[in-house]
């Protein structure tokens, strides 16, 4: 089968010939499609493989294509469904929308079943191609627009400045299990490819309403004080602690107003307390259990 690069932005050009001609072995080959009946010899796949159907529903009915790297690193079902169904609460004339860090899709899916144009990012062209071939299974693959390359330089070069996103997701990597080593998780030093700080002056000129998937041990100081510099002292973030099935999976952390103050009083924030785990009116736990 061959691609349909028209959902791939810029990959004709010429600079990116070798990722165009990846994207073309990948399909050929029907590359990284997970076979029902797979025998996993990696051991320590064997958890995320019994769980395959909390990570995409769908892994009976339709093909569903992961890497080695993605079936550790997608966002299950259900907490991508939250975070669409949550935004599109939250700003019910949103259109655009990004999704930084794409993966293997399991928030872009989503985001594309409740949004009309989801752009999705990532510098890997094999995740890219997943994300392309999991938005098929899910048949959302027309209103999904993705771009391959590094959100620094993405960023930087401010190519989604001007789109008109209003709403701007991101699932970066957390540096692999080890992130619970630690009792505190260190935004600014263990995030990758940027500590929260610099992840968010790249992404507030491209829309206010931002959310990110964090480890539920994140510093919360550290998310207050990138909030204050990024957004000013009156800034303010939302987080929710997320759990599915009784387990704390991560928590999302929100910025602007729409996100941010939904659902709750209207109330002149305490600059002290701002984003603070015990005073904030902002925390709330969503149990996605059932
Ligand atoms: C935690 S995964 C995202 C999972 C995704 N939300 C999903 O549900 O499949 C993080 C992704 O970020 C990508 N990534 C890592 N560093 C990046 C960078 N500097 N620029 C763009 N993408 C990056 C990785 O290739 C990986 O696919």
């Amino acid at each position: 089968m061959s691609p349909n690069t028209s959902h791939f932005l810029h990959l004709t050009r010429k600079r990116y010939r070798k990722q165009h001609k990846l994207l073309e072995r990948l399909y050929e080959r029907d590359s990284f499609l997970v076979q029902p009946n797979q025998v996993v010899k990696n051991r320590k796949l064997i958890k995320y493989w019994s769980k395959r159907n909390s990570l995409f529903s769908k892994f009976n009915e339709r093909p569903i294509y992961l890497t080695e790297e993605l079936w550790y690193s997608v966002t299950p079902e259900k907490i991508a469904k939250f975070v669409a169904k949550f935004a599109r609460v939250c700003l019910p004339n949103a259109k655009k929308v990004l999704d930084v860090f794409c993966g293997a899709g399991g928030n872009t899916i989503q985001l594309a079943l409740e949004f009309e144009r989801v752009y999705g990012v990532d510098w890997s062209m094999e995740h890219l191609y997943c994300t392309h071939r999991n938005a098929e299974a899910y048949g959302v693959s027309d209103n999904i627009w993705l771009k391959y390359g590094s959100w620094e330089i993405i960023a930087e070069k401010g190519r989604f400045n001007k789109i008109g996103i209003d709403f701007l997701f991101g699932s970066p990597p957390w540096g692999g299990p080890q992130y619970l080593r630690e009792s505190t998780y260190d935004l600014e030093k263990l995030l990758q490819p940027m500590g929260i700080t610099q992840m968010l002056q790249s992404m507030i000129s491209i829309t206010p309403n931002i959310m990110l998937f964090l480890p539920r041990n994140s510093n919360l100081e550290q998310v207050s004080s990138a909030t204050r510099q990024v957004f000013g002292v009156r800034g303010q973030c939302r987080v929710v602690y997320v759990k599915e099935d009784g387990f704390l999976k991560g928590i999302l952390c929100m910025w602007g107003d729409a996100l941010v103050k939904a659902g709750g009083e209207e109330e002149e924030p305490d600059e002290e307390n701002t984003c603070k785990k015990k005073d904030t009116k902002h925390d709330v736990d969503y149990s996605l259990d059932g």
